[in-house]
């Protein structure tokens, strides 16, 4: 079953409502080769009659002969927008930029947020975007999980299959997604239901198993056999299991860049509408995976860049992590406990 254009149109105007543009205020719609045909002609729909001015600005595709992956998130830090002057004027003028190619982890991107702009990122597929429709309520519950979570000091992670790792915080923003822009300078991703921050620098230690059913992205592959991954001083010292890990260590090596093994982003799933099962059904290249990376009760953890965060690293390896069934205490106190959410 796909998704109807007045679904989507529907979709697109309570996603803007969200975000609060009103008549008159400008909106571009970014999109490049890979862009969701549907998606891109029914946010230009509901932007109009919102009463928004509308333009699109077609972007030429990059990385494609570097990166392993035909998925946007394989390959960060360099974008179309990299050296590109005359696109960056335009979207440093707009109010609202909708993303429907994937600007993330790219210095540009903080360049139009720092001057007002807002940046929705909307790459799913159709169908996903209209189950995953964001609401005030995924807004309040990722805004109370992150209070928590910005007044914690330490995190500690564990599972029954052999986790056990900690690391402090403190020192790096809190990633808040919800899935709509609703105050300039903000950055969010529709489809989410999620938040995360960034380990202090050195700071992790420990052991990460990543047990069966465990999944790997941009891979999009569910772990078979156990991936036990060594941390120390906030890097991936060791990854060590069968094939699964072989698989991802071999990648990992392919960008020959010691930073790309570094811990990223750490934080967990509060999306009830998003499920473990939904990548499954769908081929590799047609998903970035929001599924898994937004389910409730995941512990989602990353390894590569922190430019995001305001940090210095920038390797173009990124590698999300959603684990299941773990422990996420926060100075000792679960958020998380085996896979749910307190
Ligand atoms: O929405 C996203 C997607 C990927 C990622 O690493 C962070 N947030």
């Amino acid at each position: 079953p796909s998704i109807s254009d007045a679904e989507l149109i529907q979709a697109w105007t309570q996603v803007l409502g969200l975000s609060g543009m009103a008549a008159g205020q400008s909106v571009t719609v970014l999109t490049s080769s890979e862009t969701n045909r549907q998606t891109m002609r029914c946010a230009i729909i509901a932007a109009g009659l919102k009463g928004l001015v509308v333009n699109r600005l077609d972007l030429q595709p990059t990385n494609g002969g570097l990166s392993l992956s035909r998925d946007p998130l394989a390959y960060v830090g360099t974008t179309p927008l990299t050296g590109n002057r005359a696109a960056m004027a335009i979207l440093k003028e707009s109010d609202l930029v909708l993303d429907l190619m994937t600007l993330l982890f790219s210095p540009e991107q903080h360049e139009i947020l720092a001057s007002g702009g807002r940046i929705l990122l909307a790459v799913e597929p159709p169908e996903v975007l209209v189950r995953l429709l964001p609401t005030l309520q995924d807004r309040d519950r990722v805004l109370a999980a992150s209070a928590v979570l910005r007044a914690a000091r330490s995190m500690h992670v564990t599972s029954d299959a052999g986790t056990d790792m900690q690391c402090a915080l403190g020192d790096f923003p809190i990633l808040e997604e919800y899935g709509f822009c609703d105050r300039p300078g903000r950055w969010d991703h529709w489809p989410s239901g999620f938040l995360a921050t960034w380990s202090n620098e050195g700071s992790a230690n420990g052991t990460i198993v990543l047990d069966r059913g465990d999944i790997l992205l941009p891979h999009k592959s569910y772990v078979r056999d156990p991936i036990t991954c060594t941390i120390r001083n906030g890097y991936v010292t060791d990854i060590s299991g069968g094939l699964d890990a072989d698989l991802l260590k071999s990648y990992m090596d392919s960008f020959h860049d010691p930073e790309a093994y570094a811990l990223s982003h750490v934080g967990w799933g509060l999306q009830d509408r998003a499920h473990w099962s939904v990548m499954g059904f769908y081929d590799s290249e047609n998903t970035i995976g929001m599924d898994p990376r937004a389910v409730a009760g995941n512990f989602l953890w990353s390894t590569g860049p922190n430019n995001e965060a305001g940090g210095t690293r920038d390797t173009a390896c990124h590698i999300d992590i959603p684990m299941r069934n773990c422990t996420v205490m926060l100075d000792g106190r679960p958020v998380v406990e085996k896979g749910r959410v307190i």
